[in-house]
């Protein structure tokens, strides 16, 4: 895990006036490409052209993504808009990336910094799958500031409390963020930008059926319930969901 302000990266200096002026292009492409209709838009097909960080584009650039899959063209344009977003794509179409350029742009557009706290949350069913996507995550993020951590099973929960605190993006299995909401002291999932949930249908079936609102756990005081987060006093921008297959229960249990 990644310590408190160490970031993804290399080090960099406070946000210059060029990754200010980056941003509010950014904001005003977005904003036109909220307002257009779907069918018009022009989706693309290389990562450069999409209205998205230096930082990201060539933390791609270096990990050697060119070309967008379709589920990443489908999904991404919608989620940089701030959407929430309901997908399905099979196993291996790319889903990882679509989920995780959003919550390296929100956060950045945002200038979220390591004194902020946690910004982004990623969860994930199983441990293999979690430490995949937080090493796409250390590889696309490699130029931005944020810092970031993995929570899963079978590490010392005690050695991660002295971290976790301090982190702006988790990537975690449902249990360990849950020993953590109960365990850790000052825990707090308040200041939520993004939240994604990876396979979730399988991580409904492994938390029961309490579903989303809130989160894990009815009434946890670290986490509140989804319509408060997404309410103005609180900032959570986007929910992104995906499963490997759509049916029918995922469906219902997403709405
Ligand atoms: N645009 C892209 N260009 C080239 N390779 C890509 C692109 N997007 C993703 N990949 C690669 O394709 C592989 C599968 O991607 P990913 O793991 O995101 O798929 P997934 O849909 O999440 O699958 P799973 O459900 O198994 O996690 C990974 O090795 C990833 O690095």
């Amino acid at each position: 895990m990644k310590r408190p302000g160490g970031g993804l990266g290399k080090s960099q200096p406070k946000r210059t006036k060029r990754e200010a002026d980056e941003v509010s292009s950014l904001e005003s492409q977005l904003g036109e490409a909220a307002g257009a209709p779907a069918d018009s838009q022009d989706v693309a097909k290389r990562f450069d052209d999409l209205p998205i960080s230096e930082y990201t584009k060539e933390g791609l650039r270096e990990a050697g993504f060119t070309r967008l899959t379709a589920v990443q063209r489908a999904a991404l344009l919608p989620a940089l808009c701030g959407r929430d977003l309901l997908g399905a794509a099979k196993t291996g179409s790319g889903k990882t990336l679509a989920f995780l350029i959003p919550v390296l742009e929100v956060l950045y557009r945002r200038r979220w910094s390591s004194m902020d706290g946690l910004g982004a949350l990623i969860i994930s069913p199983t441990r293999e799958l979690a430490l995949q996507i937080f090493d796409e995550l250390r590889k696309v993020g490699k130029q931005h500031q944020f810092s970031a951590g993995l929570l899963i099973g079978g590490k010392q929960v005690k050695a991660e409390q002295q971290h976790v605190n301090g982190m702006n993006m988790l990537v975690c299995t449902p249990g360990r963020l849950l020993q953590h909401m109960d365990e850790t002291p000052g825990f707090d999932c308040s200041q939520l930008q993004v939240l994604v949930l990876d396979e979730a249908d399988r991580i409904l079936d492994m938390v029961g059926e309490c579903c989303y609102a809130p989160l894990l756990r009815p009434g946890c005081p670290c986490m509140p319930p989804l319509h408060q987060l997404q309410s103005p006093d609180f900032g959570l921008q986007s929910m992104i969901t995906f499963a490997s297959v759509w049916n029918h229960k995922y469906r219902n249990r997403c709405k």
